[in-house]
């Protein structure tokens, strides 16, 4: 049995299997540019983030129905169950799929069939967030809160993803004021591939309780020391890292001195269709490749129950911690 752990990065449409791309494409008469699924695998080599993000969208277009987001989500929840994941934190890019007609209603709702059963099917509780592409302009995404609002009871909070680069968190300053006042929670990718500034406004004009990634605070040692003052959780992603050369391998990964700079750092999969590999692994490359340590792998898994949103059923967070607490490695 593998390490039990909150999965708290990950994106829902990045946990599209070749496999099930195909399915669905074939279910909902969708012409995908690949003949197979080992031809679309072949496509998964990334320069970057945006290389990543064309093929990300362009995959979704076999999307369409709510039986079709309920599968992918359960799809994840059987993996991320036998990956030793315990509590997920979903995110979800509604925008990309408005652009496409596929409606909110259909994508919460697709979504929430799976979520709804997830503990009884899978023994996975899990929180819904809406994410923002922060490509996209600030009206898009208040209109799109707009449009959440008659399924805020299965959203739990708000983060902002896609191209990070030139789209600094300020952008969306009053979206993420419209968020507060609706009591969503809030969260941001930030310095994943954009400056450590970009980590300090989310915070600061966004109010932030989580960085997404965070990875770049390791150029400002203020912000570490900031950060590692007012245990903010950093979801680090570390097989995402590497695919979308954000560090050059594994071995290279700041992980170790992250958690030595006392940093509450969590380890989680993004994308884990693309990037190869779900929660847990994760969790063994980087204990391989850095040779981390069982205490230090408790102390990775405890994180991410602490940096959960689970302060709703505070006695379910206990049970949990207590988990990890009599994990046997
Ligand atoms: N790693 C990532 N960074 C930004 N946006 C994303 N959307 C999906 N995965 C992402
Ligand atoms: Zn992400």
């Amino acid at each position: 049995m593998p390490l039990p752990k909150a999965e708290l990065h990950l994106h829902i449409e990045g946990t599209l299997e070749p496999e099930l791309a195909f399915e669905l494409a074939a279910r909902n008469g969708v012409e995908l540019p690949y003949a197979t699924t080992d031809a679309l695998r072949e496509a998964y080599r990334f320069e970057d983030l945006q290389s990543f993000l064309n093929l990300y969208y362009e995959l979704m277009a076999v999307l369409r129905t709510e039986r079709d987001f309920e599968d992918l989500a359960n799809a994840y929840l059987a993996r991320a169950a036998a990956q030793g994941v315990r509590h997920a934190e979903i995110f979800f890019d509604p925008q990309a799929h408005i652009a496409r007609g596929v409606g909110m209603g259909t994508v919460v709702e697709g979504l929430s069939r799976a979520l709804d059963r997830s503990e009884e099917n899978h023994g996975v509780s899990t929180h819904l967030i809406l994410c923002f592409l922060r490509d996209e302009s600030a009206e898009s995404a208040l209109a799109t809160l707009d449009a959440a609002k008659p399924y805020l009871d299965r959203i739990i909070g708000v983060g902002l993803d896609s191209a990070e680069v030139g789209h600094p968190p300020v952008k969306f300053r009053e979206v993420y004021e419209t968020a507060a006042a609706l009591g969503l929670r809030r969260v941001a990718h930030a310095g994943e591939e954009g400056p450590p500034e970009y980590i300090t406004e989310a915070l600061d004009i966004l109010g932030v309780e989580r960085v997404d990634h965070g990875l770049r605070c390791m150029e400002s040692p203020d912000l570490v020391a900031r950060l590692a003052r007012d245990r903010v959780p950093l979801t680090l992603c570390p097989l995402s890292n590497v695919r979308l050369r954000t560090v050059d391998t594994l071995a290279d990964h700041p992980l170790p001195a992250m958690l030595e700079a006392g940093l509450l750092c969590t380890v989680n999969s993004d994308d884990p269709a693309y990037f190869g590999g779900y929660a847990d692994d994760n969790f063994t490359a980087v204990r391989e490749a850095l040779g981390l340590s069982e205490e230090r792998l408790r102390e990775l898994a405890r994180n991410s129950f602490l940096a959960s949103f689970l302060d709703d059923d505070e006695e379910k967070r206990a049970g949990y911690l207590a988990e990890v607490e009599n994990y046997a490695f």
